[in-house]
């Protein structure tokens, strides 16, 4: 049935999300940036992203297709990368969060290939 065929995919990015997490080690881009101690932060960034608002996508069906998961997750270091200085920590996280974190998704993608 269709809800058994979600609950599958559902499990799958909510263990890729908690591996991609695992690899943010500083917790930065657990919670989306504060607007109040970043207040010029949506002239640079259109969407914001962040793993609990990932999170609540997941627990929420909202995501239809692996690439959509995979698209968010992309939002979170490219954000980061757009915002942040070459020079800070913020921005040296996000370029080892896309390295490990592609390896991560390109695994998960397969089986989610297998799932779907
Ligand atoms: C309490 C002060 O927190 C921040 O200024 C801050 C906290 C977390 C942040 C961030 C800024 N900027 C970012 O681009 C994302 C990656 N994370």
């Amino acid at each position: 049935a269709l809800e058994l065929q979600l609950q599958p995919f559902a499990l799958l990015l909510r263990q890729t999300l908690d591996q991609l997490q695992e690899k943010d080690t500083d917790s930065i881009f657990a919670q989306p940036v504060s607007l109040e101690e970043v207040p010029d932060y949506l002239e640079y960034v259109d969407t914001p992203m962040d793993f609990s608002t990932m999170h609540s996508k997941v627990e929420g069906h909202e995501y239809r297709s692996f690439d959509e998961f995979q698209a968010d997750f992309e939002l979170i270091v490219n954000n980061c990368m757009t915002y942040n200085e070459k020079d800070t920590m913020y921005y040296k996280n996000a370029v080892k969060l896309k390295e490990q974190g592609g390896t991560i998704i390109r695994a998960a993608k397969k089986l989610a290939e297998r799932v779907g």
